[in-house]
């Protein structure tokens, strides 16, 4: 490989230096069959000098035997060569690519195919920062192309580039180049991509990729012109992922000996230093961080993504799936959402079945109680639906057997995204993302308005008022989800009962409350059967759920 050869001959451990300290861009391409994918990346590898001399010596070869290039190398022929493992029944949903330059270095995810877009996409673009997205010039905007955009916006990928590609079928014309963008400018609108970019190329020839072409000086005049390359080297990235709020899920609890404690995991985002104050969800336990433990020392100071253990100044009862978090950026802790849903299977979704749903650290069980509207990728209207095929994708609400800590998606790559997994065969089935924690004026939003008659509850939810502490929090937890395996729906409240929430709860039928939260200042007479169920063991809630049972028992008849 010639890369930075010089660098490499003259001083390996210089190179190897500045190699570790590039800023790495993680990038998606996506484009119509044909439109030139294979040979863009190809390109890429090739300007980039990533490519062995024996490689290029057979593709040489190969391009004058296809004989579909002009004689030119056919760069695609790089690609391809996985696309042919693929074919033989290797499964690779995404494949991705390595190369670097002498500023940074560079992961492609390379979503294959056209069938399977969605969910490839889906699992290409996760973690991707930047999309090209490719159209033909000679064909214009697709509905492919509007699918994908509107895909790489739904995952929160802020940069976004459109390469006109096979300018030299088109004249290298401006008019053309103009047209499209218009087009696509039109359609793209509504999603608001932060950072929107246009730039005809010939991936072929390499106009635009490295350098400025020649034989589009027009291009150069206009403004924000660069060559596509240069986009990916400077494009600033790292903005984006500093994001103030700390967040660190346990992975495990480390508890080596009766003297260490410490509790181990990745940050997902945000800054913790020593003697910071932290509260750990759901029990909203509060402490202060004692040290930062790394297999190299201790630090100072930790950010996002690294790997690190936190020792804390007081016990408090943390275990792994929990959340470590400063007190004023607290994320929402709830069992109900709303989040868009990819779904990846040929059965469909169906509400109400029982999945496992894995979001971060935190695995829970739980359904899709309802699909509040499905959206077409191609048109981007949205219609009603109330199940969701392969590929499609749809806004629901969920509903979960305990609460979990999130943030939005589009906030928190890594506190919004959870997968969703078949019991039964272990299969991930979808892909979601985390708009928003549902409401109490929303969860209750089907509940036709009849407070002061008991009869019109039966069927209604249960509200669970739910006081701190953790043998409260973990008695609530069993009590939501016994009820919840039971077809029970349980709202689900961490405060002492008020004004505000009695109105809530003159609208289930039955109120069930942890010790602690037993004044409820209103008028009795407007609310429902009260339970107040209290444990101070294991034992004590095995018997306190079986009491909440039978009393549902009689309840509901
Ligand atoms: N004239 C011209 N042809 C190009 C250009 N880029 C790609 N092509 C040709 O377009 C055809 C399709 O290119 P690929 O790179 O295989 O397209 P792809 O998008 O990867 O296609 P799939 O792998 O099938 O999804 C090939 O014959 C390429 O040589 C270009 O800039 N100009």
């Amino acid at each position: 490989m010639s890369h930075q050869s010089e660098l490499i001959s003259e001083d390996i451990l210089a190179y190897l230096e500045q190699h570790e300290h590039k800023e790495l861009l993680r990038l998606l391409t996506c484009g119509s069959v044909d439109d030139g994918k294979s040979t863009l990346i190809g390109r890429l590898l090739h300007d980039s000098k990533m490519i062995y001399e024996d490689q290029l010596e057979a593709i040489r070869k190969d391009s004058a035997k296809s004989g579909n290039t002009d004689g030119k190398l056919d760069l695609s022929l790089l690609v391809d060569g996985l696309q042919a493992e693929r074919e033989q029944g290797i499964t690779i949903d995404v494949a991705y690519r390595f190369f670097s330059t002498a500023k940074r270095k560079f992961i492609i995810a390379d979503t294959p195919g056209h069938e399977q877009y969605t969910r490839n996409m889906a699992t290409g673009a996760s973690t991707a920062q930047l999309a090209i997205i490719l159209v033909d010039a000679r064909y214009g905007v697709l509905t492919q192309t509007r699918r994908h955009t509107f895909i790489a916006s739904l995952l929160g990928i802020r940069h976004v580039v459109v390469a006109i590609n096979k300018m030299d079928l088109v004249d290298y014309s401006q008019a053309r180049y103009d047209e499209i963008r218009e087009d696509y400018l039109a359609f793209s609108k509504a999603l608001r991509i932060p950072d929107l970019r246009f730039i005809p190329i010939s991936a072929l020839d390499g106009d635009n990729v490295v350098d400025f072409s020649e034989k589009m000086p027009w291009y150069k005049d206009l403004a924000g012109a660069e060559p596509l390359m240069h986009i990916l080297e400077n494009v600033a990235i790292s903005d984006d992922s500093q994001l103030a709020e700390f967040r660190m899920p346990v992975q495990y609890v480390n508890r080596p000996n009766l003297d260490f404690r410490g509790f181990a995991g990745t940050i997902a985002s945000g800054i913790i230093r020593q003697g910071d104050e932290i509260m750990a969800l759901p029990s909203r336990r509060t402490s202060r961080v004692k040290s930062i433990v790394t297999y190299d020392g201790d630090l100072e100071e930790a950010f996002q993504n690294q790997a690190v253990t936190l020792t804390l100044s007081d016990e408090i009862d943390v275990s792994r799936g929990d959340v470590l978090v400063k007190k004023d950026h607290v994320p929402t802790v709830s069992s109900r959402l709303k989040a868009n849903i990819v779904w990846m299977t040929d059965s469909p979704l169906v509400p109400g079945k029982q999945y496992a749903i894995k979001l971060g650290t935190t695995t829970t069980f739980g359904s899709i109680t309802r699909v509040l509207h499905q959206i077409d990728v191609n048109s981007l209207q949205q219609s009603d639906a109330t199940q969701l095929g392969l590929n499609e994708i749809g806004l629901c609400e969920l509903a979960l057997t305990k609460p979990i800590v999130f943030d939005p998606y589009q906030r928190n790559h890594l506190m919004g995204a959870f997968i969703i997994i078949d019991r039964l065969t272990n299969v991930t089935v979808g892909a979601g993302m985390v708009d928003s924690a549902v409401t109490d004026s929303e969860r209750l939003s089907d509940v036709p308005v009849a407070a002061s008659e008991r009869e019109a509850r039966r069927g209604h939810p249960a509200l669970l008022v739910e006081t701190q502490g953790p043998v409260a929090t973990k008695l609530a937890n069993t009590v939501e989800r016994t009820l919840f395996e039971h077809g029970l729906t349980v709202v689900s409240i961490e405060e002492p009962l008020t004004l505000s929430t009695a109105r809530l709860a003159a609208r289930v039928h039955m109120v069930l409350i942890t010790q602690g939260a037993e004044d409820i200042s209103v008028d009795d007479n407007e609310l429902p059967d009260r339970l107040c169920i209290h444990a101070e063991t294991d034992d004590d809630i095995a018997e306190a759920v079986d009491s909440v049972l039978e009393k549902l028992g009689l309840a509901l008849r």
